[in-house]
């Protein structure tokens, strides 16, 4: 399977943060979704993959190019939706047509007008004065009519109502009958990437603890429930971590078939959402 993004190797410290040696990939043709808790590195890994900030160490490349070589070129296939429209406030969309489009060459003007119709958003309003949920369309209509085949998207949903957010995720699926492209795209909101995601990578405290598809998180991770008696030394290392609660033990497992093998039908099994894993992930270590 193809890679549109690898990181290789990629170290970055900040003061009392680092990203110590990723290894990333995003694959060609479907969604990606990039989960992890609040300052766990999101954003600082996807500002590398867009060559905004410079890794200390390790390699980025995107379409098998490199930054350094072919900067335009890269930049020419992505399109970058992040929380803050920074560069737009001022203007309006039609401001944006006018000046956005020279930037790239495959700009095209139908597109555009077929998406801001799309999405019912008014040509002569300041960006600025877009709810929140318009600035996202916005960005991402802007990010379409250059026939972006990545689209690398920054917390898109966060600071959206359930509705919008709704809307938001179903466009965004609908955008993947084109088989060319790609999705990554990066949240605390573990319901909205359940619900598209077709790849799950995982970080925490800047380690990548997982990239999987979301067949094979659901095949290797889930909760499991039983009597304390059933736990001891051996049996715990089937678990990342455990709970432990009056009435017995809680715990998530990354190895679903060693737990069948150790407690059969001794225990209860339940599929591990999102949200379970990275509340468990918390506290404990994955194997994966
Ligand atoms: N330019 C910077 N200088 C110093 N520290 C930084 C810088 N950018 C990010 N950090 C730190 O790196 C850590 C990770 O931040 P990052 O924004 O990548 O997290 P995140 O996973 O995107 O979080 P959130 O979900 O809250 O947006 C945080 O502790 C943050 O304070």
């Amino acid at each position: 399977m193809e890679n549109v993004v690898e990181l290789k190797g990629i170290k970055k410290a900040f003061k009392g943060f680092s990203i110590d040696q990723i290894d990333m990939e995003v694959k060609k043709g479907f969604i990606t979704g990039f989960v992890g808790a609040n300052g766990a590195g999101k954003s600082t890994t996807i500002k590398m993959m867009m060559n905004l900030l410079k890794p200390d160490q390790g390699e980025v490349s995107v379409f098998g190019l490199d930054y350094k070589t072919h900067e335009k070129e890269i930049k020419e296939r992505i399109g970058f939706v992040y929380d803050a429209n920074v560069f737009y406030e001022g203007l309006n969309l039609k401001d944006i047509k006018r000046t956005v489009a020279p930037a790239y060459k495959s700009w095209d003007d139908d597109l555009f007008d077929y998406y801001v119709d799309k999405f019912g958003l008014p040509l002569n309003k300041a960006m600025k004065k877009f709810s929140k949920g318009m600035q996202m369309k916005a960005s991402l209509a802007i990010a379409l009519s250059h026939h972006a085949e990545l689209i690398i998207m920054d917390e898109p949903t966060a600071g959206l109502d359930p509705i919008f957010r709704r809307e938001f995720l179903d466009l965004i699926q609908e955008l993947m009958v084109d088989s060319n492209r790609t999705i990554f795209f990066s949240s605390h909101i573990t319901t909205d990437l359940d619900r598209i995601a077709d790849y799950i990578a995982f970080i925490q405290d800047g380690d990548i603890v997982f990239n999987h598809s979301t067949e094979e998180v659901a095949e290797n991770y889930a909760i499991v429930k039983g009597e304390l008696d059933l736990l001891d030394r051996d049996t715990e290392k089937a678990f990342v971590e455990v709970r432990r609660v009056p009435t017995g033990f809680e715990a998530l497992t990354d190895n679903l078939k060693q737990v069948n093998d150790i407690f059969g039908d001794s225990v209860v099994i339940e599929h591990a959402t999102l949200e379970d894993i990275m509340y468990y992930l918390k506290g404990g270590v994955s194997h994966v």
